[in-house]
């Protein structure tokens, strides 16, 4: 119970895509945290850093502390916050939205934002910006077609899940490495649509405490 006192610190960088995703959580379900931040490139990488390797060995962020144990990996913290404090609902009560919401949400996790993440960009080299558009687009490709069956005013149904926690990120790093969003209208609708949400906005990459100046909103 004690730990349950203890406000949650989150270890995040500002434009990291999988940073916001729980940074939405957080500000959907109420729960008031501290920010560590870990600047990606500063020092060559705060994440690198013996202190952090810590916190998390796979020197990534997020990590977050909470109720007295740390965990990584975004969808494992929105899930231990979904189950611990359920309100509002991240994961629909039908069985089989649930699966869609789990399907959407790894097809982001696994299946597009590894294979363009600064670890491996940084390993690409000069073609980074060609290789980002081609995984972006390859899994928006089918994610478009995935939508049309799932979506209603979201990604599953009207109630807003896990699966969009992923989407808006991600479409952010789609706009980020210019991929050409036209040939994806339902997830341009969804996206917009969920950027008019408070919690989208309070944990948006511009509006950080460690956001620098000129890219402050
Ligand atoms: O360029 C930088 O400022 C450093 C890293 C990131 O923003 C995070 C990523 O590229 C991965 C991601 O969140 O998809």
């Amino acid at each position: 119970m004690i730990a349950a006192l203890v406000k949650p610190v989150l270890y995040s960088y500002f434009r990291s895509s999988c940073s916001w995703r729980v940074r939405i959580a957080l500000a959907l379900k109420g729960i008031t945290y501290d920010q560590v931040p870990v600047n990606l490139l500063k020092d060559g990488g705060q994440q690198l850093a013996a202190e952090f390797q810590v916190v998390n060995p796979m020197q990534q962020v997020p990590a977050l502390k909470i109720d007295g144990i740390t965990l990584s990996q975004s969808l494992a913290i929105i899930e231990y916050l979904e189950e611990t404090r359920p309100n509002p609902r991240l994961l629909p009560q039908d069985q089989k939205k649930r699966a869609q919401v789990r399907m959407i949400s790894d097809h982001i996790v696994s299946g597009i934002q590894p294979l363009q993440n600064l670890a491996v960009l940084q390993r690409v080299g000069e073609k980074k910006l060609e290789w980002a558009q081609h995984y972006i687009t390859n899994g928006f490709q089918a994610l478009e077609q995935i939508l049309k069956n799932t979506a209603g005013r979201y990604c599953v149904g009207d109630e807003v899940s896990m699966a969009d926690l992923c989407l808006v990120p991600q479409v952010y790093n789609a706009e980020r490495y210019k991929v050409d969003l036209a040939p994806y209208p339902t997830i341009t609708r969804i996206n917009k649509t969920l950027l008019e949400l408070e919690a989208f906005q309070v944990s948006h990459p511009t509006k950080q405490p460690d956001t620098p100046a000129e890219l402050r909103a």
